[in-house]
């Protein structure tokens, strides 16, 4: 990670918002051409998204206030969400190494009443109904953002025809963070260096910046988004899928000032085993990586961060843990 004053260069931004934005129009193949550039030169762009109605400032606005609301109730309270079925699920705090930080992830948005069931146990007496609506008309509004970085994207890698079983396969899953203001000046640790080990992130924050991703040449970004933009972030699991032929940036939040800053990240995920298609296979592109699925992805790096917990505040990271575990 960087200081700010070596952090000159800004992520590539793609306006998702053009009303011609549709498969067939010229519009459509150009911003395919921009989204495929910016996933094989950074593995993430920062997207205009949803801007030609007031809908989405005040969905901005509900979200940032429930991310307040959630994290302001008492540490037992927060505490009660607890999901052992997949690592980095539930609320963590007072990790070692990143004592700013507090995440509450919720997986099966879209798909199953995560949602509402969370809230009833955050608000067992009446079950925040605005927390549910606001969260779920989120959830809604970035799939289909995330549906369409992958179709351009699928569409770009000339692998189009695998898209609908994609989409079929595909599950959800949200986290919400808080990064307390560290009070310093100097840059402070938010979440350590990693890659995420899902298919594709897609991030908003409110007014606080910290995001900071790495380029292929080891250099760092500090990004700062908009309220009517966000970060999208190529996973592990889309490198293994594309055999590498997008980038999965190494980021890490970095904090600085007497500002919390808070954020919502989707995090969509392919179910069962990772496979690259056939046609993304030739002879100048041999075969990465092994078969794979996410879980063991995370399996994996919870291990390895648990043996190695230093790991979490040097530049030493795991650079893949793909590379690492599956490849060939
Ligand atoms: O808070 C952010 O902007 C980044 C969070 C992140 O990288 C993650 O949750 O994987
Ligand atoms: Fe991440």
């Amino acid at each position: 990670m960087a200081t700010l004053s070596a952090l000159p260069l800004s992520l590539p931004r793609i306006d998702l918002t053009s009303e011609d934005l549709r498969p067939g129009t010229t519009t459509w193949d150009l911003v395919r051409g921009d989204v495929l550039q910016a996933l094989e030169e950074y593995g993430c762009f920062e997207a205009v998204y949803g801007g030609s109605t007031n809908e989405p400032d005040q969905l901005y606005g509900s979200v940032m206030e429930q991310l307040k609301g959630v994290f302001n109730l008492p540490k037992e309270t927060k505490q009660r969400f607890f999901e052992p079925r997949k690592p980095f699920l539930g609320y963590h705090g007072d990790l070692p190494g990143v004592p700013l930080y507090e995440a509450m992830a919720i997986a099966g948005v879209l798909t199953s009443p995560a949602i509402q069931g969370l809230a009833d146990l955050l608000w067992s007496d009446h079950g925040n109904p605005r927390f549910c609506e606001t969260m779920n008309a989120y959830a809604k509004k970035v799939s289909d953002l995330a549906l369409l970085v992958k179709r351009l994207a699928f569409e770009g890698l000339g692998v189009a025809k695998y898209f609908d079983s994609h989409v079929n396969s595909t599950t959800y899953a949200l986290r919400l963070s808080k990064y307390t203001a560290p009070d310093t000046m100097g840059a402070q640790l938010g979440t350590s260096i990693h890659t995420d080990k899902n298919f594709l992130t897609i991030l908003q924050q409110n007014h606080v910046d910290g995001l900071e991703v790495q380029m292929k040449d080891g250099k760092w970004i500090r990004t700062s988004p908009s309220p009517s933009t966000f970060i999208v972030i190529v996973g592990e699991s889309f490198l293994g899928w594309c055999n590498g032929r997008l980038q999965c940036p190494r980021h890490c939040v970095m904090m600085r000032g007497h500002e919390t800053r808070y954020s919502i990240g989707l995090f969509s995920s392919l179910e069962g085993t990772i496979e690259c298609p056939k046609e993304l296979i030739d002879e100048e592109h041999p075969m990465l990586f092994k078969p794979f699925d996410e879980m063991a992805l995370l399996q994996y790096t919870q291990k390895k961060i648990a043996l190695q917990r230093s790991v979490r505040q040097t530049e030493e990271a795991p650079d893949c843990t793909l590379k690492e575990y599956f490849g060939v």
